[in-house]
């Protein structure tokens, strides 16, 4: 069967996205691997389905899957490209849209500037909601990886992350520690590894080595962690540029109980089908 997709990137972070409106879409993991496969497929970090709403006051439902083929449960990037899709499409004509997700709702507002707002939702900082093995919450975590004891954030923008504060970040340790803390038995969902390099309160450098995918050129709710763990940290202030190697979003976090929103862009690229 052929399938109609729309290539979009938010800075760098890419997907293929398909309207599963028009045409309903049940993919099998083989499948979803194929598309994100940039040989032998199309290639992107993840692939996005844009459906009807399920959830009560909700505009549509938003699913997400990793190139490795596992369905997560947020991508802030994706949620940008979102918003920019249904409203191409003619979907919506709605400025503020309500999307459900497997980690709830989120707001997608579509500025004047052309840039998109989103409500990222509440943190989630409950080690066993994360999901992650620790006895209590806390703003740093001692976790003992390859023989180094590491200090680092643990938080959960629907997705787990973890946040390693780094002097130098082009020596930063991706592949190592990100590969490593897949197979750690405190992350048994494994986890999205951010590091941060603080350059004021108010900016960060981040990299961001992803579930299922590896390092990627942005990454939304890496972002949204890293300025969550910072905060927590006493690091940063309320509103920080974090600049990541693909473009830099403006993040807010006002205080603990409070959503995080994020500001950037997102871009269409090209228009294609697939035969599956
Ligand atoms: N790799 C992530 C999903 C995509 C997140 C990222 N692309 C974003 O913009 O938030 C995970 O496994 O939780």
């Amino acid at each position: 069967m052929k399938y109609a997709f729309t290539k979009m990137h938010g800075l760098g972070n890419d997907f293929v996205v398909f309207d599963a409106f028009s045409q309903p879409l049940e993919l099998t993991p083989e499948q979803f691997r194929h598309i994100g496969d940039r040989n032998f497929g199309i290639g992107c970090d993840q692939i996005l389905l844009v459906e009807p709403p399920t959830l009560p006051d909700t505009d549509f439902n938003y699913r997400i899957f990793n190139a490795d083929g596992d369905e997560v449960e947020q991508c802030g990037n994706g949620a940008r490209c979102f918003a920019r899709y249904v409203h191409d499409k003619g979907l919506t004509d709605k400025r503020e849209i309500r999307v459900g997700t497997k980690a709830g709702v989120i707001t997608l507002l579509m500025e004047a500037d052309d840039m998109i707002r989103v409500n990222m939702g509440v943190p989630v900082l409950e080690p066993g909601q994360i999901p992650f093995v620790a006895d209590q919450a806390a703003a740093e975590y001692q976790v003992e990886v390859q023989g180094e004891t590491l200090t680092l954030g643990v938080v959960s923008m629907g997705n787990p992350h973890a946040v390693m504060v780094v002097d130098n970040l082009e020596h930063a340790p991706l592949e190592q520690i990100g590969s490593a803390l897949q197979q750690h038995p405190r992350f048994p969902q494994r986890v999205n590894v951010g590091f941060m390099q603080i350059l004021s309160a108010d900016a960060i450098a981040l990299r961001v080595f992803e579930r299922g995918v590896g390092e990627t050129l942005a990454c939304g709710t890496g972002a949204c962690a890293a300025v969550v763990s910072g905060r927590l940290r006493g690091l940063l202030n309320k509103t920080v540029k974090v600049s990541l190697p693909g473009g830099s979003l403006m993040i807010e976090w006002p205080d603990e109980q409070a959503p995080v929103l994020m500001y950037g862009p997102a871009a269409s690229v090209f228009e294609g089908s697939i035969e599956l």
